[in-house]
C-alpha cells in the first residue's frame, strides 16, 4: 500500500508577553499526551490559513489572525509522511476565551521552558529555528 502522505499547519502562536501557546494531545489521539504547535490537517480544497484558523477553533473555540510562515518541514513518521507548514499566529480574542474542546490541555510558555515539554519528532525542526530566535 502507497504510505499516506499527510498536509499539516501548526501555529507558532506567541502573546503580548512573549510566551508561546503550546497545546497538549488528547490520550487517545496517536502520539498521545504530547505536546506540540496548536493546528492539524489541510481538508481538501482549503488553503493553510484556512484551514489552521479552522484547526484552532475546533480544538479551542478560539479565533486566531494567521500571519506569514514561519516553517516548512517534511518528516517520515513509520506508516505515514508528514508536510508540516508552521505560521506565526496571534490571538484574535481575550486568551480567557481558550476552551478544551479537542486538546487535553494547553500552556502559554517562555523558550526556555518549551524544552522541558516532549514535542513529536516532526517538530524538531521547528523547536530549534525558535531556540535559535532566541540566541
Ligand atoms: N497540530 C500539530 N500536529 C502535529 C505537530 N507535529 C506533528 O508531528 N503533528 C502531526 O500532524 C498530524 C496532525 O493531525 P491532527 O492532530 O489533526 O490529527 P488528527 O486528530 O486529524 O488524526 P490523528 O490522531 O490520526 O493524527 C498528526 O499526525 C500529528 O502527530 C504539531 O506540532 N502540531
Amino acid at each position: 500500500m502507497a504510505r499516506r502522505h499527510v498536509r499539516v499547519v501548526g501555529a507558532m502562536l506567541q502573546n503580548d508577553g512573549g510566551r508561546y501557546l503550546i497545546t497538549q494531545r488528547p490520550p487517545s489521539a496517536s502520539l498521545p499526551l504530547l505536546w506540540e504547535f496548536p493546528g492539524g490537517r489541510v481538508e481538501e480544497g482549503e488553503d493553510d490559513a484556512t484551514a489552521l484558523a479552522r484547526e484552532i477553533l475546533e480544538e479551542m473555540g478560539v479565533a486566531v489572525h494567521v500571519l506569514e510562515q514561519a516553517m516548512h518541514t517534511r518528516h517520515e513518521y513509520p506508516t505515514y509522511d508528514i508536510d508540516f507548514r508552521v505560521f506565526h499566529c496571534r490571538m484574535a480574542e481575550p486568551e480567557r476565551n481558550i476552551r478544551h474542546l479537542r486538546v487535553h490541555d494547553h500552556r502559554w510558555v517562555t523558550l526556555e521552558e518549551m524544552a522541558g515539554y516532549r514535542f513529536p519528532d516532526a517538530d524538531a525542526k521547528t523547536l530549534a529555528k525558535l531556540l535559535d530566535l532566541d540566541s
